[in-house]
């Protein structure tokens, strides 16, 4: 749905200086997922995301959007192909001298559709983001969340077929935000659109995002999917990024515990999480087990689930238990 190719971006700084904000990115965001860059401030994200409806042109590379190469556009063409693709911002970017229900009607007269058409649809779009008593309103008079419910509503207006994200929660409390991504989780399994969003937290990228990509100084360095790139982080800003969420535990953990047997970390992930996956494997052995850590949370809506164990039985028989939890798909390492 989006395949960014070597995109490049350099902003001329002064007369004869400039600065590289974008290198050799690629990209590709299939249909019908959520998909989250992450980076700290001037990595580089809200330039890439620009890119993408190319509110920035790139200097370098190519820009396909559902098809269509928009760098190759001409300017009509390039404002129809953006109805196609809504945005939303950090700090709202609504029109603070209309109600909330001319913010979202705005793109429609603008698309100038039927006053019917326009009436049916912003119902609708109120409905949708569960503003409908909020209708009258001005913008100075809601919340944080509400008027995100509003940006949202307004980039859904035209009906597109991907909705950017712009450090969409960033402003807001943690209720707040978790209620916004709730909301962007309903749009994409509803509706089917793509998601693209940018930010600096990994717990958003944790609650919503099928994959993601890392950015550092302009370039990607890392991506895959949420659950492997949290599971094994390869980059150093990967690390400390999945650091800040992680309730990955190490051998420390375990504190002033005398260990005996092998102490392993097995990781479980979708259906086996619960299942008595460790137990059944054990018990085909004389080996017994003790757990000593354990915790299960959900990425997007997988659940995984991570333990720390004691195994305590014969070298031969603890070697036969990490062997068969690992065919089993469990990710089993020694501590
Ligand atoms: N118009 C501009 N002219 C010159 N440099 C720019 C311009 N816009 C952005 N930059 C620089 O490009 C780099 C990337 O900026 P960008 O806003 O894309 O980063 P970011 O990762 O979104 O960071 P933040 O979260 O702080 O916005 C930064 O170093 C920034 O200073």
């Amino acid at each position: 749905m989006i395949d960014l190719i070597d995109i490049e971006k350099v902003y001329q700084t002064g007369k004869k200086s400039s600065f590289i904000a974008l290198r050799g990115i690629n990209l590709k965001v299939d249909k019908g997922e959520i998909f989250g860059v992450i980076g700290r401030s001037g990595a580089g994200k809200s330039t890439l995301l620009r890119s993408v409806n190319l509110l920035e042109r790139p200097t370098g590379g190519t820009v396909i959007v559902g098809g269509d190469k928009l760098m190759a556009l001409g300017e009509k063409q390039l404002q129809e192909k953006r109805k196609r693709i809504g945005m939303i911002f950090q700090h709202f970017n609504l029109l603070t001298t209309v109600t909330v229900r001319d913010n979202i009607a705005f793109p429609l007269r603008i698309a100038k559709i039927s006053t019917n058409q326009m009436k049916a649809r912003v119902d609708e779009l109120l409905e949708l983001v569960g503003l409908t008593e909020y209708q009258h309103h001005y913008p100075k008079q809601l919340s944080g969340g509400q008027k995100q419910r509003v940006g949202i509503a307004r980039a859904l207006a035209n009906d597109p077929e991907v909705l950017l994200c712009d450090e969409a929660t960033s402003a807001l409390d943690p209720q707040t935000t978790e209620g916004i991504l709730t909301l962007l989780r309903e749009i994409n399994r509803k509706m089917g659109i793509t998601i693209l969003l940018i930010t600096h937290e990994m717990g958003v990228i944790r609650s919503v995002c099928d994959r993601v990509a890392v950015m550092d100084h302009g370039q990607i360095v890392e991506s895959g999917t949420v659950l492997d790139v949290f599971l094994h982080p390869k980059n150093k800003i990967t690390r400390e990024f999945v650091s800040e969420v992680s309730d990955t535990f190490g051998s420390e953990a375990v504190g002033a515990y005398q260990v005996k047997g092998q102490m392993v970390r097995i990781h479980f992930r979708g259906d086996q999480t619960y299942e008595p996956v460790l137990y059944e494997t054990v018990r085909r052995t004389n080996a017994t087990f003790a757990i000593l850590q354990g915790t299960v949370s959900k990425m997007k809506d997988v659940p995984y689930g991570q333990l720390i164990v004691e195994l305590r039985g014969s070298d031969a028989e603890v070697n036969r238990i990490v062997e068969e939890l690992g065919e089993q798909g469990l990710e089993v390492s020694r501590l």
